[in-house]
Protein backbone atom coordinates (compact mmCIF):
# COMPACT_ATOMS: atom_id res chain seq x y z
CA UNK A 1 0.00 0.00 0.00
CA UNK A 2 2.68 2.51 0.83
CA UNK A 3 5.92 2.37 -1.54
CA UNK A 4 9.72 3.20 -0.29
CA UNK A 5 11.66 5.30 -2.30
CA UNK A 6 15.67 6.41 -1.93
CA UNK A 7 18.63 4.89 -0.38
CA UNK A 8 17.00 1.44 -0.19
CA UNK A 9 20.17 0.01 1.06
CA UNK A 10 19.92 2.69 4.49
CA UNK A 11 19.55 0.67 7.50
CA UNK A 12 16.60 2.85 7.77
CA UNK A 13 15.09 1.46 5.06
CA UNK A 14 15.32 -1.69 6.46
CA UNK A 15 13.19 -0.55 9.13
CA UNK A 16 10.81 1.16 7.47
CA UNK A 17 9.97 -1.92 5.34
CA UNK A 18 9.98 -3.93 8.18
CA UNK A 19 7.16 -1.46 10.38
CA UNK A 20 4.58 -0.78 7.11
CA UNK A 21 4.86 -5.01 6.55
CA UNK A 22 3.90 -5.42 10.33
CA UNK A 23 1.26 -2.80 9.83
CA UNK A 24 -0.12 -4.82 6.62
CA UNK A 25 1.10 -1.49 4.65
CA UNK A 26 4.15 -2.36 2.93
CA UNK A 27 3.47 -3.19 -1.04
CA UNK A 28 3.61 -1.00 -4.34
CA UNK A 29 1.04 0.73 -5.86
CA UNK A 30 -1.09 2.53 -3.83
CA UNK A 31 -1.63 6.40 -2.74
CA UNK A 32 1.07 6.89 -0.29
CA UNK A 33 4.83 6.82 -1.31
CA UNK A 34 7.40 7.37 1.60
CA UNK A 35 10.60 8.86 -0.06
CA UNK A 36 14.29 8.29 2.46
CA UNK A 37 15.81 11.87 1.20
CA UNK A 38 18.38 13.97 2.41
CA UNK A 39 18.27 17.55 1.55
CA UNK A 40 21.40 18.19 1.57
CA UNK A 41 21.91 16.34 -1.33
CA UNK A 42 19.42 18.53 -3.30
CA UNK A 43 17.64 16.03 -5.00
CA UNK A 44 14.13 17.46 -5.61
CA UNK A 45 11.32 15.25 -4.80
CA UNK A 46 8.17 15.56 -6.54
CA UNK A 47 4.96 14.08 -5.48
CA UNK A 48 3.05 12.15 -8.15
CA UNK A 49 -0.45 13.31 -9.07
CA UNK A 50 -3.69 11.37 -6.58
CA UNK A 51 -0.22 9.86 -4.18
CA UNK A 52 0.82 11.67 -0.90
CA UNK A 53 4.62 11.71 -0.36
CA UNK A 54 5.62 11.32 3.09
CA UNK A 55 9.62 12.61 3.19
CA UNK A 56 11.92 10.88 6.14
CA UNK A 57 14.75 13.11 6.28
CA UNK A 58 17.84 12.98 8.27
CA UNK A 59 17.73 14.55 11.91
CA UNK A 60 20.03 16.71 10.46
CA UNK A 61 17.86 18.25 8.41
CA UNK A 62 17.75 22.50 9.07
CA UNK A 63 14.25 23.76 9.04
CA UNK A 64 14.83 25.96 5.81
CA UNK A 65 15.01 22.95 4.43
CA UNK A 66 11.86 20.97 5.85
CA UNK A 67 9.61 23.77 4.81
CA UNK A 68 11.32 24.17 1.29
CA UNK A 69 10.16 19.89 1.17
CA UNK A 70 6.63 21.25 2.47
CA UNK A 71 6.22 23.88 -0.03
CA UNK A 72 7.76 21.54 -3.16
CA UNK A 73 4.19 19.24 -2.18
CA UNK A 74 5.57 16.59 0.35
CA UNK A 75 1.94 16.03 2.49
CA UNK A 76 4.01 15.47 5.66
CA UNK A 77 7.72 15.29 6.74
CA UNK A 78 9.02 13.39 9.68
CA UNK A 79 12.83 13.42 10.73
CA UNK A 80 14.45 10.16 11.69
CA UNK A 81 15.57 10.33 15.27
CA UNK A 82 15.70 6.29 15.50
CA UNK A 83 13.59 3.26 14.92
CA UNK A 84 10.73 4.87 16.51
CA UNK A 85 10.30 6.77 13.67
CA UNK A 86 9.53 4.38 11.67
CA UNK A 87 6.33 4.07 14.02
CA UNK A 88 5.48 7.52 13.13
CA UNK A 89 5.59 7.03 9.47
CA UNK A 90 2.94 4.06 9.55
CA UNK A 91 0.82 6.00 12.04
CA UNK A 92 0.93 8.86 9.52
CA UNK A 93 -0.16 6.83 6.41
CA UNK A 94 -2.81 4.81 8.24
CA UNK A 95 -4.41 8.11 9.46
CA UNK A 96 -4.07 9.12 5.73
CA UNK A 97 -5.78 5.81 4.53
CA UNK A 98 -8.72 6.33 7.16
CA UNK A 99 -9.37 9.84 6.16
CA UNK A 100 -9.27 8.24 2.02
CA UNK A 101 -11.13 5.81 2.71
CA UNK A 102 -13.64 8.00 4.08
CA UNK A 103 -13.51 10.78 1.47
CA UNK A 104 -14.06 8.02 -1.36
CA UNK A 105 -16.88 6.07 0.81
CA UNK A 106 -20.49 6.94 -0.52
CA UNK A 107 -21.28 8.48 2.93
CA UNK A 108 -19.37 11.01 1.61
CA UNK A 109 -19.96 10.71 -2.57
CA UNK A 110 -23.45 10.12 -2.14
CA UNK A 111 -23.76 13.47 -0.23
CA UNK A 112 -20.91 15.86 -2.38
CA UNK A 113 -20.68 15.46 -5.72
CA UNK A 114 -17.47 16.79 -7.59
CA UNK A 115 -14.02 15.32 -8.05
CA UNK A 116 -12.13 18.65 -8.63
CA UNK A 117 -8.87 18.09 -6.66
CA UNK A 118 -10.06 21.92 -5.14
CA UNK A 119 -13.42 20.03 -3.84
CA UNK A 120 -11.13 16.78 -2.72
CA UNK A 121 -8.57 18.63 -0.70
CA UNK A 122 -11.11 20.73 1.30
CA UNK A 123 -13.41 17.24 1.91
CA UNK A 124 -10.11 15.44 3.06
CA UNK A 125 -9.24 18.39 5.13
CA UNK A 126 -12.93 18.44 6.85
CA UNK A 127 -12.89 14.69 7.10
CA UNK A 128 -9.55 14.41 9.14
CA UNK A 129 -10.78 16.86 11.56
CA UNK A 130 -14.57 15.01 11.87
CA UNK A 131 -12.60 11.68 12.48
CA UNK A 132 -9.92 12.43 14.42
CA UNK A 133 -10.73 15.71 16.37
CA UNK A 134 -13.52 17.01 18.38
CA UNK A 135 -12.97 21.19 18.26
CA UNK A 136 -15.15 23.14 16.63
CA UNK A 137 -14.63 23.70 12.80
CA UNK A 138 -15.40 26.56 11.08
CA UNK A 139 -16.48 26.56 7.14
CA UNK A 140 -15.72 29.76 5.40
CA UNK A 141 -16.53 30.14 1.43
CA UNK A 142 -18.67 32.47 -0.81
CA UNK A 143 -22.71 31.86 -0.98
CA UNK A 144 -24.06 28.64 -1.68
CA UNK A 145 -20.52 26.71 -2.05
CA UNK A 146 -22.12 23.88 -0.06
CA UNK A 147 -20.79 25.20 4.37
CA UNK A 148 -24.47 23.47 5.21
CA UNK A 149 -23.49 20.05 3.45
CA UNK A 150 -20.19 20.43 5.22
CA UNK A 151 -21.86 20.66 8.76
CA UNK A 152 -23.97 17.50 7.29
CA UNK A 153 -20.87 15.58 6.40
CA UNK A 154 -19.22 16.80 9.93
CA UNK A 155 -22.21 15.01 11.49
CA UNK A 156 -22.33 12.16 9.99
CA UNK A 157 -18.24 11.20 9.47
CA UNK A 158 -18.20 12.02 13.19
CA UNK A 159 -21.02 9.58 14.33
CA UNK A 160 -22.26 11.70 16.91
CA UNK A 161 -25.05 10.05 19.22
CA UNK A 162 -27.45 13.23 19.27
CA UNK A 163 -29.02 15.28 16.47
CA UNK A 164 -27.67 17.94 14.00
CA UNK A 165 -29.53 21.24 15.04
CA UNK A 166 -29.14 23.63 12.33
CA UNK A 167 -29.87 27.29 13.02
CA UNK A 168 -29.24 30.80 10.80
CA UNK A 169 -27.93 33.43 12.87
CA UNK A 170 -29.43 35.75 10.54
CA UNK A 171 -32.68 34.87 11.92
CA UNK A 172 -32.08 35.34 15.36
CA UNK A 173 -34.30 38.12 16.41
CA UNK A 174 -32.28 40.26 19.16
CA UNK A 175 -35.31 41.60 21.41
CA UNK A 176 -36.07 37.63 22.09
CA UNK A 177 -32.08 37.93 23.99
CA UNK A 178 -31.03 34.79 21.71
CA UNK A 179 -33.92 32.28 22.84
CA UNK A 180 -33.33 30.35 19.50
CA UNK A 181 -29.87 29.50 20.83
CA UNK A 182 -30.49 29.24 25.12
CA UNK A 183 -34.44 28.37 24.85
CA UNK A 184 -36.75 30.10 27.05
CA UNK A 185 -39.29 29.84 30.43
CA UNK A 186 -42.46 30.93 30.28
CA UNK A 187 -43.23 34.40 30.62
CA UNK A 188 -39.91 35.79 30.01
CA UNK A 189 -41.32 37.58 26.91
CA UNK A 190 -44.04 38.91 25.26
CA UNK A 191 -45.65 35.80 23.84
CA UNK A 192 -43.68 33.18 25.95
CA UNK A 193 -46.84 31.25 26.48
CA UNK A 194 -44.77 28.26 27.20
CA UNK A 195 -41.15 27.39 28.13
CA UNK A 196 -39.30 25.88 24.96
CA UNK A 197 -35.75 24.18 24.43
CA UNK A 198 -33.49 25.96 22.70
CA UNK A 199 -30.93 25.19 20.13
CA UNK A 200 -27.80 24.27 22.73
CA UNK A 201 -30.20 21.82 24.41
CA UNK A 202 -31.50 20.12 20.94
CA UNK A 203 -27.86 19.68 20.08
CA UNK A 204 -26.87 18.67 23.64
CA UNK A 205 -24.92 14.83 22.54
CA UNK A 206 -24.83 15.62 18.71
CA UNK A 207 -23.67 18.73 16.27
CA UNK A 208 -24.72 22.44 16.40
CA UNK A 209 -24.33 24.14 13.03
CA UNK A 210 -24.53 27.58 13.29
CA UNK A 211 -24.90 29.00 9.77
CA UNK A 212 -24.08 32.88 8.78
CA UNK A 213 -22.39 33.15 12.55
CA UNK A 214 -20.82 35.99 11.18
CA UNK A 215 -24.17 37.67 11.81
CA UNK A 216 -24.30 36.50 15.33
CA UNK A 217 -25.73 39.97 17.40
CA UNK A 218 -22.40 41.18 19.06
CA UNK A 219 -24.35 40.95 22.36
CA UNK A 220 -24.93 36.68 22.17
CA UNK A 221 -21.45 36.34 21.08
CA UNK A 222 -19.83 37.03 24.48
CA UNK A 223 -22.63 33.95 25.67
CA UNK A 224 -21.92 31.66 23.34
CA UNK A 225 -18.14 32.44 23.91
CA UNK A 226 -19.07 30.72 27.87
CA UNK A 227 -21.17 27.97 26.73
CA UNK A 228 -18.30 26.88 23.94
CA UNK A 229 -16.04 27.27 26.60
CA UNK A 230 -17.60 25.76 29.82
CA UNK A 231 -20.69 23.89 28.44
CA UNK A 232 -23.18 26.21 30.53
CA UNK A 233 -25.98 28.74 29.74
CA UNK A 234 -29.23 29.36 31.42
CA UNK A 235 -32.62 30.10 29.53
CA UNK A 236 -33.93 33.39 28.79
CA UNK A 237 -35.75 34.05 31.84
CA UNK A 238 -34.19 31.29 33.98
CA UNK A 239 -31.79 31.42 36.51
CA UNK A 240 -30.66 27.34 37.09
CA UNK A 241 -27.33 26.74 35.20
CA UNK A 242 -27.61 23.89 32.43
CA UNK A 243 -25.24 22.16 31.05
CA UNK A 244 -24.46 20.97 26.92
CA UNK A 245 -21.62 19.29 25.08
CA UNK A 246 -22.10 19.19 21.31
CA UNK A 247 -19.25 19.35 18.18
CA UNK A 248 -20.20 23.07 16.89
CA UNK A 249 -19.54 23.86 12.99
CA UNK A 250 -19.84 27.42 12.25
CA UNK A 251 -20.17 28.85 8.79
CA UNK A 252 -19.79 32.33 7.11
CA UNK A 253 -19.19 33.71 3.86
CA UNK A 254 -17.86 37.31 5.65
CA UNK A 255 -14.24 38.28 6.08
CA UNK A 256 -14.15 37.21 9.54
CA UNK A 257 -10.68 39.21 9.97
CA UNK A 258 -11.88 42.45 8.54
CA UNK A 259 -15.39 42.26 10.92
CA UNK A 260 -12.85 41.66 13.95
CA UNK A 261 -10.83 44.96 12.87
CA UNK A 262 -14.60 46.49 12.61
CA UNK A 263 -15.26 45.75 15.75
CA UNK A 264 -18.39 43.34 14.93
CA UNK A 265 -16.94 39.97 15.71
CA UNK A 266 -15.11 39.03 19.01
CA UNK A 267 -11.43 37.91 18.37
CA UNK A 268 -11.94 35.06 21.42
CA UNK A 269 -14.86 33.75 19.81
CA UNK A 270 -13.16 33.87 16.35
CA UNK A 271 -10.21 31.56 17.77
CA UNK A 272 -12.85 29.70 20.09
CA UNK A 273 -14.71 28.46 17.36
CA UNK A 274 -12.13 28.25 14.46
CA UNK A 275 -9.57 25.32 15.73
CA UNK A 276 -9.97 24.20 12.21
CA UNK A 277 -10.90 25.82 9.43
CA UNK A 278 -11.91 24.60 5.86
CA UNK A 279 -12.87 26.80 2.98
CA UNK A 280 -14.97 25.51 0.29
CA UNK A 281 -14.32 26.52 -3.42
CA UNK A 282 -15.86 28.70 -5.85
CA UNK A 283 -17.37 27.12 -8.09
CA UNK A 284 -15.37 29.25 -10.70
CA UNK A 285 -12.33 27.50 -9.00
CA UNK A 286 -13.49 24.20 -9.78
CA UNK A 287 -15.07 24.30 -13.49
CA UNK A 288 -14.18 20.31 -14.25
CA UNK A 289 -17.36 20.04 -11.49
CA UNK A 290 -19.91 22.39 -13.22
CA UNK A 291 -21.18 19.62 -15.72
CA UNK A 292 -21.47 16.63 -13.28
CA UNK A 293 -23.25 18.94 -10.65
CA UNK A 294 -25.67 20.41 -13.09
CA UNK A 295 -26.40 16.85 -14.25
CA UNK A 296 -26.86 15.59 -10.41
CA UNK A 297 -29.29 18.55 -10.57
CA UNK A 298 -31.06 17.65 -13.24
CA UNK A 299 -31.26 14.31 -12.08
CA UNK A 300 -32.81 15.75 -8.38
CA UNK A 301 -35.11 17.74 -10.30
CA UNK A 302 -36.41 15.38 -12.58
CA UNK A 303 -36.73 12.95 -10.51
CA UNK A 304 -34.31 10.22 -11.89
CA UNK A 305 -34.17 11.42 -15.57
CA UNK A 306 -30.97 12.84 -16.80
CA UNK A 307 -31.20 14.14 -20.49
CA UNK A 308 -28.06 14.67 -22.18
CA UNK A 309 -26.45 18.35 -22.99
CA UNK A 310 -26.18 19.74 -26.05
CA UNK A 311 -22.43 20.75 -26.79
CA UNK A 312 -24.12 24.88 -26.75
CA UNK A 313 -24.98 23.92 -23.46
CA UNK A 314 -21.96 22.88 -22.04
CA UNK A 315 -19.97 25.60 -23.23
CA UNK A 316 -22.67 27.84 -21.87
CA UNK A 317 -22.25 26.31 -18.50
CA UNK A 318 -18.42 26.21 -18.29
CA UNK A 319 -18.28 30.18 -19.46
CA UNK A 320 -20.43 30.68 -16.65
CA UNK A 321 -19.12 32.58 -13.46
CA UNK A 322 -22.00 31.22 -11.14
CA UNK A 323 -21.91 34.27 -8.27
CA UNK A 324 -24.44 32.15 -6.33
CA UNK A 325 -22.05 29.15 -7.09
CA UNK A 326 -23.89 25.97 -6.60
CA UNK A 327 -27.18 27.24 -5.52
CA UNK A 328 -27.61 29.09 -8.68
CA UNK A 329 -26.32 26.05 -10.63
CA UNK A 330 -28.78 23.91 -8.73
CA UNK A 331 -31.60 26.94 -9.48
CA UNK A 332 -30.47 26.77 -13.46
CA UNK A 333 -30.95 23.49 -13.09
CA UNK A 334 -34.55 22.94 -11.86
CA UNK A 335 -35.64 25.49 -14.54
CA UNK A 336 -34.61 23.87 -17.34
CA UNK A 337 -35.70 20.56 -16.57
CA UNK A 338 -39.39 22.15 -16.22
CA UNK A 339 -38.65 23.46 -19.60
CA UNK A 340 -37.35 20.51 -20.98
CA UNK A 341 -39.52 18.47 -23.18
CA UNK A 342 -37.46 16.29 -24.40
CA UNK A 343 -36.48 14.06 -25.94
CA UNK A 344 -32.79 14.29 -26.97
CA UNK A 345 -30.52 17.01 -25.10
CA UNK A 346 -31.29 20.21 -23.46
CA UNK A 347 -30.82 23.11 -26.01
CA UNK A 348 -29.55 26.56 -25.30
CA UNK A 349 -33.23 27.54 -25.95
CA UNK A 350 -34.72 25.64 -22.93
CA UNK A 351 -31.63 27.63 -20.90
CA UNK A 352 -33.85 30.48 -19.42
CA UNK A 353 -32.88 34.46 -21.12
CA UNK A 354 -31.28 35.56 -18.05
CA UNK A 355 -28.44 33.11 -18.67
CA UNK A 356 -27.57 33.88 -21.82
CA UNK A 357 -24.19 35.33 -22.58
CA UNK A 358 -24.70 39.38 -23.58
CA UNK A 359 -24.88 39.85 -27.11
CA UNK A 360 -21.33 41.35 -27.17
CA UNK A 361 -19.65 38.89 -25.05
CA UNK A 362 -17.67 36.66 -26.03
CA UNK A 363 -20.05 33.79 -27.40
CA UNK A 364 -18.80 30.67 -25.56
CA UNK A 365 -17.66 27.92 -27.97
CA UNK A 366 -20.09 26.13 -29.57
CA UNK A 367 -23.37 28.42 -28.16
CA UNK A 368 -26.67 28.05 -30.41
CA UNK A 369 -28.66 30.96 -30.79
CA UNK A 370 -32.37 30.29 -30.22
CA UNK A 371 -32.99 30.04 -33.91
CA UNK A 372 -30.74 27.36 -34.52
CA UNK A 373 -31.81 25.39 -31.47
CA UNK A 374 -35.80 25.91 -32.83
CA UNK A 375 -34.58 24.45 -36.39
CA UNK A 376 -32.67 21.53 -34.35
CA UNK A 377 -36.31 20.45 -32.35
CA UNK A 378 -37.94 20.38 -35.90
CA UNK A 379 -35.22 18.60 -37.41
CA UNK A 380 -35.50 16.10 -34.62
CA UNK A 381 -39.61 15.74 -34.58
CA UNK A 382 -39.38 15.27 -38.60
CA UNK A 383 -40.32 18.85 -39.99
CA UNK A 384 -39.55 19.51 -43.62
CA UNK A 385 -38.30 22.46 -44.79
CA UNK A 386 -41.06 23.75 -46.51
CA UNK A 387 -43.39 23.52 -43.12
CA UNK A 388 -40.02 25.12 -41.68
CA UNK A 389 -40.57 27.93 -43.49
CA UNK A 390 -44.13 27.97 -43.26
CA UNK A 391 -43.94 28.14 -39.73
CA UNK A 392 -41.02 31.24 -39.66
CA UNK A 393 -43.35 32.84 -42.65
CA UNK A 394 -46.95 32.66 -40.06
CA UNK A 395 -44.41 33.98 -36.88
CA UNK A 396 -43.32 36.59 -38.88
CA UNK A 397 -46.48 38.05 -40.12
CA UNK A 398 -48.00 37.35 -36.37
CA UNK A 399 -44.95 39.35 -34.89
CA UNK A 400 -45.18 42.45 -37.66
CA UNK A 401 -48.26 42.67 -37.02
CA UNK A 402 -48.46 42.75 -33.23
CA UNK A 403 -45.68 45.50 -33.82
CA UNK A 404 -47.74 47.72 -36.11
CA UNK A 405 -50.87 47.16 -34.07
CA UNK A 406 -52.28 45.36 -36.88
CA UNK A 407 -52.48 47.59 -39.25
CA UNK A 408 -51.71 44.44 -42.12
CA UNK A 409 -50.08 47.59 -44.88
CA UNK A 410 -47.25 48.68 -42.64
CA UNK A 411 -46.66 45.32 -41.48
CA UNK A 412 -46.36 44.15 -45.01
CA UNK A 413 -44.00 47.41 -45.72
CA UNK A 414 -42.05 46.24 -43.01
CA UNK A 415 -41.91 42.53 -44.35
CA UNK A 416 -41.73 43.98 -48.03
CA UNK A 417 -44.34 41.88 -49.37
CA UNK A 418 -47.86 43.04 -50.32
CA UNK A 419 -50.42 43.70 -48.21
CA UNK A 420 -52.26 41.01 -49.94
CA UNK A 421 -50.09 38.57 -49.05
CA UNK A 422 -50.47 39.52 -45.75
CA UNK A 423 -54.20 38.87 -46.01
CA UNK A 424 -53.79 35.25 -47.28
CA UNK A 425 -51.01 34.37 -45.10
CA UNK A 426 -53.40 35.38 -42.32
CA UNK A 427 -56.69 35.87 -43.61
CA UNK A 428 -56.80 39.39 -41.99
CA UNK A 429 -59.91 41.59 -43.46
CA UNK A 430 -58.01 44.23 -45.55
CA UNK A 431 -58.30 47.65 -43.55
CA UNK A 432 -58.91 50.86 -45.20
CA UNK A 433 -56.27 52.80 -45.24
CA UNK A 434 -55.99 56.93 -45.83
CA UNK A 435 -54.95 56.48 -49.15
CA UNK A 436 -57.28 53.61 -50.24
CA UNK A 437 -59.87 54.62 -52.43
N1 LIG B 1 -21.03 19.31 -3.75
C1 LIG B 1 -22.38 19.32 -3.77
N2 LIG B 1 -23.04 18.29 -4.27
C2 LIG B 1 -24.39 18.32 -4.36
N3 LIG B 1 -25.16 19.34 -3.94
C3 LIG B 1 -24.53 20.40 -3.42
C4 LIG B 1 -23.12 20.43 -3.28
N4 LIG B 1 -22.78 21.60 -2.69
C5 LIG B 1 -23.92 22.28 -2.48
N5 LIG B 1 -24.97 21.56 -2.92
C6 LIG B 1 -26.38 22.01 -2.92
O1 LIG B 1 -26.34 23.40 -3.27
C7 LIG B 1 -27.24 24.15 -2.47
C8 LIG B 1 -26.49 25.19 -1.67
O2 LIG B 1 -25.66 24.51 -0.70
P1 LIG B 1 -25.56 25.00 0.83
O3 LIG B 1 -26.88 25.49 1.34
O4 LIG B 1 -24.90 23.91 1.59
O5 LIG B 1 -24.59 26.25 0.61
P2 LIG B 1 -24.11 27.32 1.68
O6 LIG B 1 -22.69 27.58 1.38
O7 LIG B 1 -24.48 26.85 3.07
O8 LIG B 1 -24.98 28.60 1.29
P3 LIG B 1 -25.19 29.96 2.14
O9 LIG B 1 -23.85 30.62 2.25
O10 LIG B 1 -26.10 30.78 1.26
O11 LIG B 1 -25.78 29.57 3.47
C9 LIG B 1 -27.97 23.12 -1.61
O12 LIG B 1 -29.17 22.75 -2.28
C10 LIG B 1 -27.01 21.96 -1.54
O13 LIG B 1 -27.67 20.74 -1.31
Amino acid sequence: MATIIGHPGAVEAAELCRALDDAGLSGAGDGYVVALHDPAQGVPLRPEPGRRLLVVTPCTATTPQVWALVRGGASDVISWVGPEAAEAVVRRIQRWKAVDEVVASPAVTDLIVGSSPELRAALTELVELALFGSGPILVIGETGTGKELAARLVHAVGRAAGELVVLDCTTIVPSLSGSELFGHEKGAFTGADRARAGAFAAADGGTLFLDEIGDLPLGLQAELLRVVQEGTYKRVGGDVWARTSFRLVSATNRDLAAEQAAGRFRSDLFHRIASGVVRLPALRERPDDIEPLFRHFLREASCGAEPDLAPAVSALLQARAFPGNLRELRQLAFAVAAHHAGPGPVTPGEIPARYWPAADADVPHGFQPPLEAAVRACLRCGVGLSEMKAMVGDLAVDLALAEHGGNARRAAAALGVTDRAIQLRKQVPRQRQPTDH
